[in-house]
């Protein structure tokens, strides 16, 4: 069990709103390291080839103690060594947390419900690296005698967000034979496009869900099904095309496909937290067996940083408390993850999900409403594109957005000077946004444009950065399997401190169950064209206006 602590009654929180009122609300970050030239020294860290720079915030030592002085009053130590050691967390569903035993590569073994689990998971490990090995080499083959050469990964949130963002984010490493796809969207739109780049007798279907029911995962997954005997005619020819997984074998055999192509992982593998279980296989055939496991590899450092470094030289623990800070008592709302780095375009989408599904929580661990904020607003584009589309309210609008500023040193396409260029782009930014730019700097530049002086006393208030926002900036070597996986257990670590300190359970969805349970409510209603009345007049108008616009049934 978790403690069942409310922060804001512990001595840390009062504490900390103290020094924020009397302190460092009326702080400037430029003025932090003019006063200590050692500033960026003291507030980065390294981790192997990452090193993490959080000197850019509005924080000194004092916070940084007191923010600490809260982690120790939530119990985050016992909370950590909990996770690790399988004890049922997961309250509300009576589940462990141990997506961390899918990358234990120490001998520990770890115990859930008395049994080490470590077996299980090497042999579902053993399974993917020898099938995958079978289809790279052709051993596998499609009906037809050819070989896969398209794998469509069929899934969503979870079973979707983590394979796309990493198959995209590792493209340099995709094996030269495969193509990859991934269909999510129940909207067929989807599914039929995806078709049309894949032939039936070359692809590989993977049927990726935790569940094994979810709408839309079962309804893309019956789609291909049909799409593939359209042409392979016989049904025994599903074996060769389609494999599950999943934790539910029964669904599996229901849908047809045998159990001998199932990959299982476990119930306590949060959906979120599941791209290192089985729902991972999509990423190993696409980058290969042993990419893949590099990537876990990369986690697994990260889980040993986590679970062994003090807590004020654990990167994990100062991303969650710096997140808490500005959330808490700067009042902000939402953060940005800002990747320097095309290939890592679905990296903040991933996180859309890993945070707010996580900590969009607004009952604590007693069932009691909180009185605070909790979970942020999780949003982001590639640098340098977002820079030419939210930039400006970054820099001057009336929200604060702390933002993660994240770089690889070295290029996969060095091209020219695009690196440098962009690189240059992740540098400026974060130092415009903490130095700003002061009345006296605007007006200087103004003058050297020979304006008089009536142009800039107009023109002066609308340039001027107020400067003092808040950033992380992440500067990795460059993006490998390793990297990356450490990158994401990065992230993963720090929502866990978060809810573990916000008193909320992290690890249930409870939230996307009534959406759900309504639209299979009203799909029946669509189904004649029946004037429908059952709803509040605004639901009951659209589905009528609907029924009006679309062709009758
Ligand atoms: O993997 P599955 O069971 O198909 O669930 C898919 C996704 O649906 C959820 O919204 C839960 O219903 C996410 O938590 C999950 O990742």
């Amino acid at each position: 069990m978790l403690p069942k602590i409310n922060p804001t009654n512990t001595q840390a929180w009062f504490l900390l709103k103290k020094h924020y009122e009397d302190e460092m609300s009326r702080k400037q970050m430029k003025d932090l390291f003019a006063s200590d030239a050692e500033r960026f020294a003291k507030f980065s860290l390294h981790l192997e080839d990452i090193l993490f720079d959080y000197s850019k915030n509005m924080l000194n030592q004092k916070t940084l103690q007191l923010l600490l002085q809260l982690a120790g009053d939530c119990e985050l130590k016992d909370a950590i060594h909990a996770m690790f050691a399988g004890i049922k967390i997961n309250e509300t569903e009576h589940r462990s947390v141990l997506h961390t035993a899918l990358r234990n590569f120490s001998d520990t073994p770890i115990l859930v419900d008395g049994k080490d689990v470590m077996p299980l998971v090497r042999k579902v490990l053993a399974h993917m690296k020898s099938f995958c090995d079978d289809v790279h080499t052709g051993k596998w083959k499609g009906y037809s005698g050819k070989k896969i050469r398209y794998i469509v990964n069929i899934g969503i949130g979870g079973s979707d967000l983590g394979p796309v963002m990493v198959t995209e984010a590792l493209k340099p490493y995709w094996h030269e034979d495969i193509e990859a796809f991934f269909v999510s969207n129940v909207d067929a739109t989807h599914i039929t496009e995806t078709l049309k780049k894949v032939t039936p007798e070359e692809t590989l279907f993977l049927v990726a869900s935790k569940t094994f029911t979810t709408q839309e995962t079962m309804t893309n997954a019956h789609t291909a099904r049909q799409w593939f005997l359209h042409t392979a005619k016989d049904e025994a020819h599903i074996a060769k095309h389609f494999v599950a997984l999943s934790t539910n074998e029964k669904e599996v055999t229901q849908f047809g496909i045998d159990k001998a192509n199932m990959f299982e992982f476990w119930d306590w593998v949060g959906g979120r937290y599941s791209l290192w279980s089985a729902i991972g296989l999509s990423i190993a055939l696409t980058i290969g067996y042993d990419n893949f496991e590099q990537l876990l590899k990369g986690a697994y450092s990260v889980d040993t940083h986590f679970r062994t470094a003090k807590l004020e030289k654990n990167i994990p623990v100062l991303m969650a408390l710096i997140g808490i800070w500005y959330t808490n008592f700067f009042g902000a709302q939402s953060e940005a993850i800002l990747p320097y780095d095309q290939y890592m375009h679905r990296f903040s989408a991933y996180f859309q999900q890993g945070n707010m599904e996580s900590n969009g929580k607004s009952v604590d661990r007693s069932g009691n409403p909180v009185n605070y904020a909790t979970g942020p607003v999780i949003w982001g584009e590639p640098g340098t594109n977002g820079q030419h589309a939210f930039y400006q309210l970054i820099h001057q609008g009336t929200l604060l957005i702390p933002c993660d500023f994240i770089a690889p040193a070295i290029s996969h396409n060095p091209v020219g000077d695009h690196h440098q260029k962009l690189l240059s782009n992740f540098f400026a930014q974060t130092e415009a946004l903490m130095n700003g730019k002061s009345e006296n700097e605007v007006k200087a530049e103004l003058v050297k444009t020979g304006k008089n002086e009536e142009e800039i006393k107009k023109l002066c208030p609308f340039k001027i950065f107020t400067g003092n926002k808040p950033t992380n900036s992440i500067l990795v070597k460059e993006i490998t399997p390793y990297s990356l996986g450490s990158l994401i257990a990065l992230y993963e670590h720090k929502i866990f401190v978060q809810g573990v300190i916000w008193n909320i359970f992290s690890f249930d969805q409870w939230g996307v169950e009534l959406g759900k349970q309504l639209a299979g409510n009203i799909l029946p209603e669509l189904l004649n064209n029946d004037e429908i009345s059952s709803h509040d007049s605004s639901t009951n108008g659209l589905i009528n206006a609907y029924k009006k616009l679309r062709t009758p049934l």
